[in-house]
């Protein structure tokens, strides 16, 4: 199994290039938000939606704030979700929302996004993203794109170890844009030859979230804005250090 290291530099910077122009197209999926986060409803109850839609918000926020993004490419059926991530930031410059063609799941909705994306933006390279990470900061995820710059196809593992949260391929009119997300997909991606980017200081971006105790991690890492307001109303324990303080950022 091969594997992109990216080593840090005497300075503390990575090899890896991360202040180049901008050369990544990112898809993000998002389920109709009163199907989704089914793992959290004993938490959230009739507010999960909210909880989805703050998750997302934030996850396409800070992905529409990373250096080495283009373009965002949300694959959605939900017009309320459609609504909120138009009002966010840079995505009247950034942001293409499309629906969720074919409605077969997924992986088809991370592939119809894929070619809107190569569609749009010709050589790019293009990424599909988990939108369950609400405390993606753009400063990692420009890292694990900078890594994703030196393989044909790359996959970023969740913090489980299990599943993927990141799944990168330089140049999709090449075809291989085949991603297999769900369940145990670090070992599908494994499987098909996806090198693992074996990369350090990227919590933010392996960090799904789909159970109680996940929100918790995010937590401690550093909630974006909406998630971490929405849970200091829903959840506040969630929200707290051993030491009692607060973990918002
Ligand atoms: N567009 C689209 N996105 C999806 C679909 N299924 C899952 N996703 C997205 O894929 C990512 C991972 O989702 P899952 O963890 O499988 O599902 P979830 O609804 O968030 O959570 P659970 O209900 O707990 O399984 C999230 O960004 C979801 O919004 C789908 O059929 N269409
Ligand atoms: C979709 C995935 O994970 P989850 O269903 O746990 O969000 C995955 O890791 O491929």
């Amino acid at each position: 199994m091969t594997k992109v290291t990216t080593v840090p530099s005497p300075a503390g910077r990575f090899m890896s290039s991360v202040d180049g122009p901008p050369s990544w197209s990112v898809v993000i999926p998002v389920k109709r938000l009163h199907r989704a986060k089914s793992r959290l409803a004993g938490l959230a109850g009739n507010r999960r939606w909210e909880l989805a839609l703050a998750v997302c918000l934030d996850a396409v926020r800070a992905t529409l704030a990373c250096r080495a993004v283009q373009r965002v490419v949300v694959v959605t059926d939900d017009h309320h979700a459609a609504t909120a991530l138009r009002e966010l930031p840079r995505a009247e410059r950034a942001l293409m929302i499309t629906d969720d063609v074919p409605d077969a799941g997924l992986n088809p909705a991370l592939r119809h996004g894929a070619t809107i994306a190569s569609r749009q933006d010709p050589g790019l390279g293009v990424a599909a993203l988990s939108a369950d990470l609400p405390a993606l900061r753009p400063e990692e995820l420009a890292r694990v794109l900078a890594a994703a710059n030196r393989a044909p196809r790359s996959f970023l593992a969740d913090a489980a170890a299990v599943g993927t949260t990141l799944y990168a391929v330089r140049d999709v009119d090449s075809g291989g844009f085949t991603p297999a997300f769900g369940g145990s997909s670090r070992a599908r991606h494994r499987g098909q030859d996806v090198v693992e980017l074996d990369l350090r200081g990227v919590d933010s971006v392996r960090r799904d979230v789909d159970t109680p105790a996940d929100l918790r991690a995010a937590a401690a890492l550093g909630l974006g804005p909406v998630t971490g307001a929405l849970l200091a109303d829903l959840a506040p324990h969630l929200m707290l250090g051993p030491d009692g303080t607060t973990r918002a950022r």
